[in-house]
Order: structure tokens, then C-alpha cells, then sequence
């Protein structure tokens, strides 16, 4: 079910997992404390990290998490005995305590494993099917940890059974704003974590390792974030100084807008960073500013700040897989030339342009020569190989104006758009030499060469279709004259001896 890259060859050393273990309890009570000095009110907090801690623990280590998570609750648990002062005996502590754990544990524990499940395994992995399962997932799993939360509260006399409904929105609220702020970036955190220790992570976390990645700009992503959280504090200062304009917290809002800017251009981990600071930014001005009053509305702004950055972060691979797909579509894959249905499309809007511009336009059709023989001795994979390298030294040959396509076969076109007759020999006789310039890696006795016929065109009747039959049958005379030539289309054409 589970395997690492890295952890194949090097099994984990044996106090990798109660690392992992301490590591997870001091995180998750970390969090919970941050989490209990945002209380607004009695068990309802602006936010509750912990949920992040739990997701993104399960996600990684799997079933290793539980005695990390199952220690880290019980301890936060009682903490929040003490500290409510209810005095419970020891043997009503561990039952409420473990309650509360599993209350926590289990459903973070779902949205972890339906988070994994939702990347296929053996198919191109959709970010946005993933996002769109790890927020659904997070809220319908702290709705579940928010019910079944508030039960033991009442059922441990925590909380008056009449408070339940108001209990449990805060309680959910708060589960959801925790998780998005840090749930994927402590997943992260974890799997690096993971492969230093050589323990082993589901492959599925590595579906996303090659998401797009712009250019690193460490300035503009500064100025970016300083943007945002600059709003945002500005945003809770003038709600500080005039408490009752609550329109002026909306200004919050314009962060998302600054926040969405970072996540469509800058890299996954720098969004995922800027999530998680926006994050940390409002819960501090919040506690410095005792904004508690306010505290559903800036919880609203944290949701929506961190999923539509979540769905944003899909953008760049849609991006990426539209470049890849128009790629695939107009290009031969073996050489790279353009295929030949968009060779001829791109050829007769060239052709169409240069009348438009009264210049003519020449046509090339290139045959590789004794491609059947190079199949026959040396296997198709040469002849695929000699095709790539001699497309190559064309390309090479060739300006960024000019157009090279593969129309089948062993056969290429190249489309010069204003070149005339003089200029389509002298580029024809330097893709000669270029080829000629090589050398097959699969043999010595065959050298790499190709035939070439050239057209041009004469009037405003020429079009695609005319300038390739001419051209066909000047590479039909290149052919018979004796391979590896050119020759021009003409009444008498104009041959050249091989070198
Ligand atoms: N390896 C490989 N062979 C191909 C490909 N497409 C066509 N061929 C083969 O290329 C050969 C072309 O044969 P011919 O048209 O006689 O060309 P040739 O052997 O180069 O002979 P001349 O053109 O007269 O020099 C055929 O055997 C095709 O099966 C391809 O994509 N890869």
C-alpha cells in the first residue's frame, strides 16, 4: 500500500517512528495552545490548527500516526479538564479524554485517506478533483468531529445540552479555518520529514512533484506578501479604532484578491506559505487587538482566502496540461516537426501571407534516402532515430520564420515564406550539409543524407497544393538523378552533385 522513493533501498532506523511520534504530540499541543488562546468563547476558537497537525500526520504516516495523535489528544484533553476546572477522577478523565480523541482522530483520519484516494494511481493526477475532495472532505469531516465533539462536552457535563447548536457552527467553523490554513503546507512538512527519516510515504503524495513552477522572483514574492498582510493589518487596525464601522473589516477582503495574485504566480509552496502567514496574521492582530467580537467574519475571510487559493493552485497545471496537449497536437511526436495536417494549415496561411506582401514563397519536400535499408539492417528503433536526427539538423539549418513538417513517412516539407528561387536553393543546399554534417550513432557505412526537391511560387494562382506537386516532382528527379542532391523545379532542373 505504501512505499517510498527513497525508502526502498535504506530501511528507516529504529527511532524513526517514536520520533515521529514526539515530533507529532509536541506539534498538534503547540497548536492547541494557539488554538486556546483565540478562544472567543468557552471551547470556540477562531481557529483550530491541531485539525492541519491530524490531517496532514494521517496523510503522511498513515496508520503511524494514531499513538502520536491518540497521546497529543488525551494530553490536550486534559488540559482543557484542568483548565475549565472540571475535576473529573482519573478513570472519567481517560474515557471523556479518549472520547474527545476519537472524536477528533477519526474523521481527519477519512479526509486524509479520501485526499489520497482521490489522485489515481496510474493516471495524469487533477489537482482540482484533489482540492475539490480536501475541502469538501474537511468541512463534512469537522462537521463530524464538531457534533460528535460537543456531544462528549455535554456528555461530560462540559457544556448544557441546550447550548449544543451553538456550540457545534464555532466548533465547526473553527476545525475547517484550522485545516486550510496549514492542513497541505504541514503536509509537506511531514513528507519531508518522512523521507529524511527513510520512512516510507504513499506514492500517491508524489503525484504532484512536478506541478509547473515559475520562476523564482524572492523580490516580487516579498513585495506580493508584504501586499496582502499590509491589507489585512490595515483592515483590523481601522476596526480596532472605530468598532462599530464593520464595513471597514471588509477591507480584508481586497487581501484575497492581492493573496489569488501570489497563487497564479508564484510557486505551490510560496501560496502555500502566504495561506498559512495571512493566516497566522489575522489570528495574531485578533489577539492583539482582543478583536474576538469579530470573529465569524474574519474566519469567513480566512475560509475563503485559503480554498479559492487551493482551487488557484490547479490553474497553473490546467496551464501547463493545455501546452502539453497543443503540443501533442501539432507536432509529430518521434521528430518533432509539425505534423501534417497543421504543417498544411500554417503553410497556406504562410503562403497567403506572402502574396499579401507581394513576395513569393518557396517549398521544399525532403526525403530521407535509404530509410528502408536502415529499418532492414539495423531494426526500426535506428530508423526512428535517424528520422529524429535528421529532423533535428534540419531545425538546425532552418530560421525561427521557416516552417519544417512531417507529412509521413520518410518524407518532410519545409514552407520558406518570402524566399525566392536563388534563396530556397541556398537554404536547400544548407540543409544538405547539415544532414550530411552527422553522423548515424547505429552505423558508419550508411551516412546520413536526404534528397530535396524546390518549388516557388510564380503568380497569385500558386497555392499549397501547387507549390507541393511541383515540388514532389522535382524530388522525384533528385531521387532518380542519384540521392542526397537537390533539385529545382524548371523545365531542365538544376541538379548539384553530392559533395
Ligand atoms: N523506422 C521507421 N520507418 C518508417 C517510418 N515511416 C516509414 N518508415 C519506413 O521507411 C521506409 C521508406 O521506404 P522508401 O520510401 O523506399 O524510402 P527509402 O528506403 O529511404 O528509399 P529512398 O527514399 O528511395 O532513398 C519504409 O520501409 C517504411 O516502412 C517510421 O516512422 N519509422
Amino acid at each position: 500500500m505504501t512505499s517510498g522513493r527513497s525508502g526502498r533501498a535504506r530501511p528507516a532506523v529504529w527511532w524513526a517512528w517514536p520520533l515521529v511520534g514526539l515530533f507529532v504530540v509536541v506539534l498538534w499541543l503547540v497548536a492547541n495552545a494557539a488554538a486556546t488562546m483565540l478562544e472567543y468563547r468557552p471551547l470556540a476558537s477562531l481557529w483550530f490548527p491541531p485539525t492541519a497537525i491530524s490531517f496532514a500526520a494521517f496523510a503522511v504516516f498513515r496508520r503511524g500516526a494514531w499513538p502520536g495523535l491518540l497521546v497529543a489528544n488525551l494530553i490536550g484533553a486534559f488540559f482543557t479538564f484542568l483548565r475549565t476546572g472540571h475535576d473529573f477522577p482519573p478513570d472519567r478523565m481517560l474515557l471523556y479524554g479518549s472520547l474527545f480523541a476519537l472524536a477528533h482522530c477519526v474523521p481527519f483520519c477519512l479526509v486524509a485517506h479520501a485526499t489520497l484516494q482521490s489522485i489515481p494511481r496510474n493516471a495524469a493526477p487533477s489537482l482540482a478533483r484533489t482540492v475539490g475532495v480536501f475541502l469538501l472532505g474537511g468541512v463534512v469531516a469537522a462537521l463530524i468531529a464538531a457534533v460528535a465533539g460537543v456531544w462528549v462536552s455535554t456528555l461530560a457535563g462540559m457544556a448544557d445540552r441546550a447550548d449544543t447548536w451553538s456550540m457545534i457552527l464555532p466548533w465547526l467553523i473553527g476545525d475547517v479555518a484550522g485545516l486550510l490554513a496549514f492542513g497541505p503546507l504541514a503536509l509537506l512538512g511531514f513528507r519531508a520529514l518522512a523521507t529524511r527519516l527513510r520512512i516510507p510515504v504513499p506514492h500517491r503524495l508524489h503525484a504532484f512533484d512536478d506541478l509547473p513552477r515559475p520562476p523564482r522572483a524572492p523580490a516580487a514574492y516579498a513585495l506580493k506578501l508584504a501586499a496582502t498582510l499590509g491589507t489585512a493589518c490595515l483592515a483590523l487596525y481601522a476596526i480596532s479604532r472605530a468598532p462599530h464601522n464593520e464595513p471597514l473589516l471588509f477591507i480584508v477582503f481586497i487581501a484575497i484578491v492581492l493573496q489569488l495574485w501570489i497563487v497564479h504566480t508564484q510557486g505551490t509552496l510560496e501560496s502555500l506559505v502566504s495561506i498559512g502567514v495571512f493566516n497566522l496574521c489575522i489570528v495574531g492582530q485578533v489577539y492583539v487587538l482582543g478583536l474576538g467580537e469579530h470573529a465569524l467574519t474574519l474566519q469567513f475571510a480566512m475560509i475563503t482566502l485559503a480554498s479559492a487559493s487551493y482551487y488557484g493552485l490547479a490553474v497553473p497545471l490546467l496551464y501547463a496540461d493545455n501546452v502539453q496537449l497543443r503540443r501533442l497536437l501539432i507536432h509529430d511526436a518521434l521528430t518533432g516537426a509539425y505534423n501534417r495536417h497543421f504543417f498544411v494549415e500554417l503553410s497556406q496561411q504562410a503562403i497567403r501571407q506572402s502574396r499579401m506582401r507581394e513576395q513569393p514563397a518557396s517549398m521544399l519536400m525532403l526525403d530521407l534516402d535509404n530509410l528502408k535499408q536502415i529499418n532492414d539492417h539495423h531494426g526500426h528503433a535506428a530508423g526512428d532515430q535517424a528520422l529524429a536526427q535528421v529532423a533535428e539538423a534540419c531545425r538546425s539549418a532552418l530560421s525561427a520564420n521557416d516552417l519544417l513538417g512531417r507529412l509521413g513517412g520518410d518524407e518532410f516539407c519545409v514552407l520558406l515564406p518570402g524566399v525566392d528561387h536563388a534563396g530556397a536553393a541556398i537554404i536547400a543546399q544548407r540543409l544538405l550539409s547539415a544532414v550530411r554534417a552527422s553522423v548515424y550513432p547505429f552505423s558508419t557505412e550508411i551516412r546520413p543524407s536526404m534528397s530535396i526537391g524546390i518549388s516557388t511560387t510564380v503568380d497569385d494562382e500558386d497555392d499549397y497544393d501547387s507549390l507541393w506537386m511541383r515540388a514532389d516532382s522535382a524530388l522525384y528527379v533528385a531521387k532518380r538523378g542519384g540521392r542526397d542532391r537537390l533539385a529545382q523545379e524548371e523545365a531542365t532542373p538544376r541538379e548539384t552533385e553530392p559533395a
